[in-house]
């Protein structure tokens, strides 16, 4: 029979978030198992007593594999937090793994096993007995129920805490480094937290939806206005329920203004305005997109507000431009027009509805243009502490004779950083707009020494570095998935001396280090970096998730 080699099961696994959970929780399991054989198989376990007192157990027999059955009613403690912020219960002595949304660290609650899952099973939380550890008060409306802060009602403190744990945990499992050495205290730093905790997004994507979700709890109170369109975040796990929100605690006070002001005329009968449905494919308003950024001259904020439309009729959009036109902040209303079913707010066609087609924001004293629909770190605060931190673990010597590659560099900002200690940047990305921002964002910070090329690097060729020097430092900031196997490979070919790997996800993070330092062993390709320190930085609080900077060197 043929077999799949691990390494490509790995990297299936780190890439997709369910499979990756499932195959940490095997990982729990066959250690629960090997603890749980060494005791004494008599002695009545916990799970035992729960099965016995439960109504849904048919026999006193039931053994701990029969457990947990959907619909079972279990009472748990949260121990973790792991992907997506769920929070990990364990089954006493069996060591089963249980995961529930919106459980914390600490709390015991009564759940409902909703789907069991080969190793692990998904419970829903009932009922609170006594709360998590670290509770604070969440200063939004909706956090108890909009999928965006998940956590915003434990202290900061303990959200940087199991972000750290996460994160050190993965790269001993997934990463294969062993934090039993004294060398692992050096390398593993502690994670950077946020200073500002609310209004610290520039960028929010809300949505108009025909059918407006409310949680069961305050369907009565709340539905009396009879109304169901709503403008807001989709409700977790939805794609075509909408969560009505008139304030988001995440984006900047101006941007809640616009929304405010929004939410209070889009409804009206007159202006004829229809949210799109995404099952039957009518109506108009598809997003509200909204982008904060400053104004380089005089340090004020400034604002582009981007209606996603399913077509272009700007006669229906004219009574809400003219009502957000007046807000000062407002220097640009755009919009994007997307003729396709699916859910995305790029539009085939975009126009510029008011002002002007583009805004600005300020980055490690360099300016930045920011299009409708380009890519920009979206918390400028702790970008600027990001890069920073990458610029040290570049380590240049800043006598200008350094090559610098930039990976994924989106719209230069990473590299442009960098420019004017080097001799030269060299960044790849695969979105065409992304490139045309970089080259422009060059010119206007006077910028000579980059140049930006498109490609897609996940099917990069043989050739691939033919047209650039050997760099002395790789930056590499991919996305979610991570770095493709071809691209591991042709950095372990290249052998440059410093690679700095930027990462939004943790597990392919780990994944990734693990195959640059350790190889890929059934393919016989060795590991030729050594990993230097990994310092994980919060962007976003009250979200899961997590920001790595790794620091590797050619060993
Ligand atoms: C996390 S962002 C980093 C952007 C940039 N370094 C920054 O800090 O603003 C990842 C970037 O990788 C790009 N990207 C995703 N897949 C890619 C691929 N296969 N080839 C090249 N670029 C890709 C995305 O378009 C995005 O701009």
């Amino acid at each position: 029979m043929a077999t799949v080699p691990t390494y490509y099961v790995k990297h299936i696994i780190t890439t997709n978030p369910k499979l990756y959970f499932l195959h940490r929780v095997e990982k729990f399991q066959s250690l629960a198992c090997l603890l749980h054989n060494q005791e004494q198989q008599s002695k009545p376990t916990q799970l035992d007593n729960v099965n016995k007192s439960s109504e849904n157990n048919r026999d006193a027999k039931v053994t701990s594999s029969f457990f947990p059955k959907r619909g079972q009613n279990l009472e748990l403690v949260c121990e973790s937090l792991a992907f997506k912020g769920k929070g990990v219960c364990k089954v006493e002595d069996s060591g089963f793994i249980l995961m529930c949304d919106r459980a914390l660290p600490g709390e015991r609650f009564i759940g409902r096993v909703t789907r069991r899952k080969g190793s692990y099973a998904e419970v829903t939380k009932l009922k609170t007995i006594s709360p998590h550890w670290d509770i604070v008060d969440a200063p939004c409306e909706y956090a108890s129920y909009c999928g965006g802060c998940k956590t915003q009602n434990l202290s900061y403190e303990a959200q940087l805490r199991a972000k750290e744990q996460q994160v050190r945990e993965l790269i001993v499992h997934v990463g294969r480094f062993s934090d039993k050495t004294p060398e692992f205290l050096n390398t593993m730093k502690a994670i950077v937290p946020c200073d500002e905790q609310f209004h610290y997004r520039n960028k929010m994507e809300f949505s108009f939806g025909s059918q407006k979700w409310l949680p069961k709890n305050l369907l009565e109170d709340k539905q009396e206005d009879g109304q169901t369109y709503a403008l807001g975040l989709h409700a977790p796990g939805f794609f075509d329920k909408v969560l009505n929100v008139n304030k988001c605690l995440l984006q900047s006070k101006p941007a809640n203004m616009v929304l405010e002001a929004i939410q209070e005329c889009w409804r009206h009968p007159n202006f004829g305005l229809t949210p799109y449905d995404t099952r039957c494919h009518t109506g108009f308003l598809k997003h509200l997109m909204l982008r904060t950024g400053r104004n380089p001259d005089t340090g004020l904020l400034e604002l582009m507000v981007n209606f996603v439309t399913s077509s272009y009729e700007p006669d229906l959009l004219k009574p809400l431009v003219e009502k957000v036109s007046v807000i000062p902040e407002v220097v640009s209303i755009m919009n994007n027009v997307n003729t396709s079913v699916g859910n995305t707010s790029v539009g085939e066609e975009e126009y510029t509805l008011y002002g002007k087609s583009s805004i600005t924001e300020m980055l490690r004293g360099l300016i930045f243009k920011i299009s409708a629909n380009s890519f920009f770190q979206t918390n400028t605060g702790q970008a600027d502490v990001l890069y920073k931190l990458v610029e040290d673990c570049a380590g240049l010597r800043g006598d200008g004779s350094e090559i610098v590659l930039d990976l994924f560099c989106g719209t230069g900002t990473i590299g442009l950083t960098l420019a004017k200690r080097v001799k030269h940047v060299y960044g790849y990305e695969v979105v065409p707009q992304a490139i045309s921002d970089a080259q422009q964002n060059a010119k206007l910070n006077g910028i000579s020494n980059a140049t930006f090329i498109q490609g897609d690097l996940n099917k990069i060729s043989d050739t691939f570095g033919s047209d650039f020097p050997k760099p002395d430092i790789v930056i590499s900031d991919p996305n979610r998935p991570g770095m493709h196997l071809k691209l591991i490979k042709y950095l372990l070919k290249l052998k440059a001396p410093r690679i700095v790997y930027v990462s939004c996800n943790p597990a392919t993070c780990a994944r990734d280090l693990d195959y640059l330092c350790h190889g890929i062993k059934e393919q016989n390709i060795k590991g030729c970096y050594e990993l230097k320190s990994i310092q994980p930085v919060d962007m976003f609080p009250h979200t899961p998730h997590i920001e790595c900077i790794c620091q590797l060197e050619l060993c």
